[in-house]
C-alpha cells in the first residue's frame, strides 16, 4: 500500500528523520519558488501532513496544498504559521511545548540566578584576581523577591513551580486569569512595577510585539532584571540599551534577539547583560523528544498505527 504524503520543511536529526521516512512518503519542501512550484503541482494534492521547523507557513502555502491535516512542529513557537488560516481550513497545528517546557524553564531559572547573584561578574572577579584584595560585593536574595512572569503558559508555569521552590513570590500576567494560586497582573505593565524581576514567556503575536518597551522597562525600574526566554522581538531591544545606558534598569538576561543570530554591540559589551544564543531547548534529550513529538503527532493523525511514544 502507498504511504500517506507528507511535506518536510524542516532540518531534523538522523532519527527524526529515519521515523518520517519509514511512517511516510516524505517530501522536503525545496527552497527555489520555481521547484517548489513543480512539487505542489506534482503532489500538492496528496500531501496530507507537514513536519515544520522555522519555515513560514502562510495563506498562500496552504492554498497549494488542499489535502493537509496537519501541521506539527518542532517547536513551541508558532510566529511563522498563519493559525487563523489553518483554522478556517479545518487543519490541526501540534507543537511541542508539553516534552520543552521544563528545560527552557531551567535555563531561565539559571538566567534568574546568574543575574540577581552577579555570578557571572564573581566568576570574573575570583579569575581576575581580585579576591585577595577584598571580598565581592553582597548581591540581592531571590528568597522573598517578587518575579513576574509575562505568558503563564507550559512554560511559565513550570519556571513558576521552580521559582516558588528556590523562595521566590511569583506573579503573572496574560490575556486571562489561570486557575492558579499565584496573584495575577491584568496589564503587565503593573506586573512589573510589583516585581524585581521579570520573564518574558508568552508568543511573539502583533499583540505581544514591542510589549517590552520603554515605559514597561521603566515600571521594572533601576533595581530590576528583564529577562527574555520568548521571542527577540517581543523586547524593545533599544529600549533596553538606552535603559542601560542609564542605569534605569538593573540588567537582563537574554536566550532570544530580535536579529538573531546577530546581536547588538551595545548588549555584547555591557557586563550587566547575560547573553546565550537561542538554547531554551537545547539540550540533546529535548531536541529528541521534540522529535520523537512531532513524529507521533503526525503518526496519531495520519495513520491508524500507535504511535511510537503514546
Ligand atoms: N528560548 C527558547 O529556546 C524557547 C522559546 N520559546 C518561546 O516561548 C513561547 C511560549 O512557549 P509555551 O509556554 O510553550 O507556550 P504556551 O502557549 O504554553 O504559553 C504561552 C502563554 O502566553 C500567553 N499569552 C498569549 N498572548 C499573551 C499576551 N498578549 N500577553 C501575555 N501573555 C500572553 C498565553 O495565554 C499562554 O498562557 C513560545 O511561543 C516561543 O516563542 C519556546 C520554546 C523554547
Ligand atoms: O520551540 C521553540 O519555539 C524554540 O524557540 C526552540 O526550542
Amino acid at each position: 500500500m502507498r504511504k500517506i504524503a507528507i511535506l518536510r520543511a524542516a532540518e531534523l536529526s538522523d532519527r527524526t528523520n529515519a521515523e518520517l521516512e519509514a511512517a511516510f512518503e516524505v517530501h522536503d519542501l525545496p527552497y527555489e519558488k520555481s521547484a517548489a512550484d513543480a512539487l505542489f503541482n506534482d503532489v500538492g494534492p496528496r500531501l496530507r501532513g507537514m513536519a515544520l521547523r522555522k519555515a513560514l507557513v502562510d495563506a498562500k502555502l496552504l492554498d497549494r496544498l488542499p489535502a493537509l491535516e496537519i501541521i506539527s512542529s518542532y517547536s513551541a513557537g508558532l510566529e511563522n504559521v498563519d493559525l487563523a488560516a489553518a483554522t478556517a481550513r479545518g487543519i490541526e497545528v501540534a507543537n511541542t511545548s508539553h516534552v520543552l517546557a521544563g528545560e527552557v524553564a531551567n535555563l531561565a531559572l539559571g538566567q534568574i540566578l546568574v543575574v540577581t547573584r552577579d555570578i557571572r561578574n564573581a566568576d570574573k572577579f575570583v579569575r581576575g584576581g581580585h579576591w585577595p584584595h577584598g571580598a565581592y560585593p553582597l548581591q540581592v536574595s531571590l528568597q522573598g523577591m517578587n518575579v513576574g512572569i509575562v505568558g503563564f503558559g507550559q512554560i511559565g508555569q513550570a519556571l513558576g513551580a521552580r521559582l516558588q521552590a528556590v523562595g521566590a513570590n511569583v506573579h503573572y500576567s496574560g490575556p486571562r486569569r489561570k486557575a492558579v494560586d499565584f496573584p495575577y497582573h491584568e496589564n503587565p505593565r503593573t506586573l512589573a512595577r510589583e516585581c524585581r524581576v521579570i520573564v518574558l514567556t508568552c508568543p511573539l503575536t502583533p499583540d505581544t510585539y514591542g510589549l517590552a518597551d520603554k515605559q514597561f522597562l521603566k515600571a521594572i525600574g533601576p533595581d530590576g532584571w528583564i529577562v527574555n526566554i520568548s521571542r527577540g522581538a517581543i523586547l524593545d531591544e533599544a529600549a533596553l540599551i538606552d535603559a542601560l545606558a542609564r542605569n534605569a534598569i538593573a540588567g537582563a538576561a537574554l536566550d532570544v534577539f530580535a536579529g538573531e543570530p546577530e546581536v547588538p554591540e551595545a548588549l555584547r559589551q555591557d557586563d550587566r547583560v547575560l547573553l546565550t544564543p537561542h538554547i531554551g531547548s537545547g539540550t540533546e534529550q529535548t531536541r529528541q523528544a521534540m522529535g520523537d513529538a512531532m513524529v507521533d503527532a503526525l503518526v496519531a493523525k495520519l495513520t491508524t498505527e500507535t504511535p511510537p511514544r503514546r
